[in-house]
């Protein structure tokens, strides 16, 4: 292979030359394949997608234009199409070397707001040619986006698209960059003190998006007078006769004659030129905690560290993703057009973009989730370091894509209309997390009865931001167990406003704790403990603390596992809190795919359950599927269908399946079966006479081997969602968490055992 001037080792910043080839060169060339959402296997599906089955939608498309949504892939289908002459920083590289950027854009459409994206370049660079060729693929996309073309081809471009076609049409250099980077400076001037109406702001770079970003921040109140814009001659001024109608519209008259004569006292540098264009020394001369967006990709127009060395009181900010506050457009671009398909805007208009900028400002204000901490492996809290929300936080897409789609309603350019946007909301988060849709139904529940779920280990950061949020989102009243100083201590750095609100449990000092060895030492005096052991247990034990809490009606149910392994928790619970009554105890891991969700049994405690215990393990699962909003249907799997191959581990689970004969349990069951045979309906379709009338959603499994390492392979290796394990059949709610269980792990089990539909 010849890379031209590429040194294969030079760093690229965290990665070299080389691994930037070799991750676009593996698994296969590119970013970017084609997946079918329909089966294409058989005859039949061959007659229904293609001739003559597909001749059916193109009829009614013909006879009525707006059913291509109902049919096509349209809807949903957004084109990135450049012709590479303004290709990030790196200037004029023609249409193809513009390939793998725009790849990348179709990933991160689908990746960030699941919008289905493709990349097109075209190679002209005549303005006419461009207009002629986009325009004629109307019929097929559901949205245009313009990406790295250079000013000022790119604005009669675009002017001249969003007039001649009927769907969203956005240079996203110009206004995606505008909006993150308008949202930005409001949250820099918010931190600083400044108002917007009196900054003096230096814009570097008069092309495509520093034009752009000039106009949204002077739409914003940033004054007319108070911005200086240079090219690369320097201020753009009144009386320079090389310049277009775009550039003359922000002409200043100023006495500076460079860049470095305009930066004297500025408040705000706005980069939007290329490498290195500031200089350390530049810098130093502007106005106290100064603001600098260095947005020139993929190299900026100074390192954060240069400008630090000079003014440590700076806010900086660049356009990549390894250094903080990262302002680049993949933070508006997915989410903007996710709400202008979901509502068929005409177009995307100046309130639209104005929603989105106040609405990706204010998340940034707002406590930060888990998982964005888990990805940037930091915390992130409003302040100099983070003044935009960083593009893996999972509420970007309902936050900014709602505030679009409602100023697009609002502003009368939206063909269809959302009547419920708390549904629509929900919608959204699901379409980046099958979980959210699938537990909705159960959120509401717990919102509806709110419990006390005591967090036994309150002291784990983990822990206490799923605490957080149970009591935050209204789904009950969380305990937390832990020394009252830690816990205080962590919920502040947490940026807890009130952490003095939270009830705090502490075995040290709890007012329960005579009650507790009271109990414990009656329930235990004759299992071989002496009172003071039970004493010790109630201090120095949190799962005896907590389990006490529950058993003395301080609490309805517990969360716990995250500092103990799953069978020594079930230890120390079980020494305070029996089974059900006539109950099994067992475990359920739920698996969450695109289109199918399917419960697993017993992944976690008996070894070899006989035929009774699998038919309660069936029971009991089924019940669960059932409170879930699912309609059971229940396959008792093994390595063997209905008889082939013959074997020993046989008989308990046909002997299930008659006791379950024997009482007709209400819902579908049927085994023993191979998981091929319960789940694909190839292999189904060789058994006419099963009794499942679809594939199995409830699995249960042989033994505790094949349970176990069944769901965690899935985990692992499958692309699902996993809930679990959901632990079954104790006389309170009890929920143990994997060690490695994250915020959202811990909160869904939470809600879960609120709501009873576990437990
Ligand atoms: N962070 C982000 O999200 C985004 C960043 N960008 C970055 O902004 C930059 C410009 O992109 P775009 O507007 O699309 O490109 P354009 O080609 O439309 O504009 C480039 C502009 O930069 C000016 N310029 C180039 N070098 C210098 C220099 N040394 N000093 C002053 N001005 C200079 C050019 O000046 P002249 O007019 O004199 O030729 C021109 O006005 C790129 O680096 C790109 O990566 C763009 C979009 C989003
Ligand atoms: C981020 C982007 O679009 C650019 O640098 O061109
Ligand atoms: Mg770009």
């Amino acid at each position: 292979m010849s890379d031209g001037t590429i040194t294969p080792e030079e760093n690229k910043g965290g990665f070299t030359a080389r691994e930037a080839l070799f991750y676009h060169e593996t698994i296969r060339p590119g970013k970017l394949e084609i997946v079918a959402t329909k089966p294409m296997t058989s005859q039949r599906d061959l007659s229904l997608a293609y001739s003559p089955g597909v001749a059916v939608p193109v009829e009614a498309i013909a006879a009525d234009p707006s059913l291509a949504a109902r049919y096509t892939a349209k809807a949903n289908l957004v084109a990135v199409i450049s012709n590479g002459t303004a290709i990030l920083g790196l200037g004029n590289l023609g249409a193809l070397a513009a390939k793998p950027v725009m790849e990348g854009k179709a990933v991160l459409f689908k990746r960030f707001a699941d919008v289905d994206s493709i990349d097109i370049e075209l190679a002209t660079e005549d303005p006419e040619a461009f207009i002629n060729a986009v325009a004629l693929m109307e019929p097929t996309f559901g949205g245009i986006n313009l990406e790295d073309i250079k000013a000022p081809e790119c604005f009669i471009i675009e002017a001249a698209l969003r007039e001649r076609m009927k769907i969203p049409v956005m240079h996203d250099d110009q206004h995606g960059t505008a909006i993150i980077t308008a949202a930005g400076l409001l949250n820099a001037c918010h931190l600083t003190g400044r108002d917007i109406r009196d900054v003096k702001v230096v814009v570097n770079g008069a092309g495509a998006a520093a034009i752009a970003c000039t106009a949204l921040i002077k739409a914003m109140g940033v004054r007319h007078d108070n911005v200086i814009m240079c090219d690369r001659s320097g201020p753009i001024t009144p009386g320079r006769h090389d310049m277009d109608q775009w550039k003359s519209a922000h002409a200043v008259a100023t006495s500076a004659t460079s860049l470095e004569e305009a930066l004297v006292g500025a408040d705000i540098f706005l980069g939007l030129s290329a490498a290195g264009a500031l200089k350390p020394e530049w810098v130093r001369k502007m106005a106290d905690r100064p603001i600098i967006f260095a947005m020139a990709n993929p190299v900026p127009e100074i390192m954060p560290d240069e400008a630090k060395a000079v003014r440590p009181d700076a806010i900086i900010a660049t356009g990549r993703s390894d250094f903080p506050n990262q302002v680049n457009n993949v933070l508006g671009f997915p989410f903007i057009f996710r709400g202008a398909l979901d509502v068929q805007a005409t177009t995307i208009n100046e309130e639209m973009k104005v929603a989105a900028a106040e609405a990706i400002a204010e998340l940034a204000r707002q406590q930060v989730p888990e998982e964005v901490a888990l990805a940037y492996g930091k915390n992130h809290k409003f302040g100099t370091d983070y003044i935009i929300p960083a593009p893996f936080d999972p509420r970007l897409i309902e936050v900014v894509s709602s505030a679009v789609a409602k100023a697009a309603m609002d502003s009368g350019v939206a063909r269809a209309r959302i009547e419920d946007f708390d549904a629509y909301r929900v919608m959204l988060r699901s379409r980046l997390n099958p979980t959210t849709s699938v537990l909705s139904g159960v959120y509401e529940i717990a919102k509806a009865n709110p419990k006390r779920m005591v967090f036994a280990e309150a002291e784990e950061e983990v822990v206490l931001r799923a605490a957080i949020q149970f009591r935050d989102f209204g789904y009950g009243i969380p305990i937390l167990v832990g020394r009252t100083k830690a816990v205080l201590d962590k919920l502040h750095q947490l940026s807890v406003g009130d952490p003095g609100s939270f009830e705090i449990q502490n075995s040290a000092d709890s007012e329960h704790v005579p009650a507790m060895v009271d109990f414990l030492y009656k329930r235990l005096q004759r299992r071989g403990y002496t009172e003071r052991d039970v004493r010790r247990m109630v201090n120095q034990d949190r799962n005896v603390f907590a389990s006490l809490l529950v058993a003395l009606g301080h609490g309805d149910g517990i969360i716990t596992g995250m500092t103990r392994t799953f069978a020594q928790t079930v230890r120390e619970v079980n020494l305070v809190l029996d089974p059900k009554e006539g109950a099994l105890p067992f475990g359920i891991h739920m698996m969450i795919g695109k289109n199918h969700t399917t419960f697993l049994a017993d992944t976690t405690i008996n070894e070899r359950p006989n035929a009774q215990e699998l038919a309660h393990i069936a029971r009991e699962t089924a019940a669960v599927a059932r409170r879930m909003g699912h309609e059971p249907r229940v396959a008792f799997l093994s390595y063997s269908t209905f008889g082939n191959p013959s074997g020993q581990w046989l008989a308990s689970i046909r002997e299930a399946v008659a006791i379950l004969d024997r009482e007709d349990p209400g819902f579908e069951y049927e085994g023993e079966m191979a998981p091929d045979a319960a789940l694909n309906p190839k292999v189904m379709a060789l058994y006419p006479f099963s009794r499942l009338s679809g594939p199995a959603n409830v699995l249960i499994m042989p033994g505790l081997q094949s349970a176990n390492l069944s769901a965690k392979l899935l985990r692992e290796l499958g692309s699902n969602a996993t809930i679990g394990p959901m632990l079954i059949g104790i006389e309170k709610p009890v929920q143990i968490v994997p060690m490695t269980a994250s915020a959202p792990d811990v909160l869904t089990l939470a809600v879960l055992a609120g709501a009873g539909v576990v437990g």
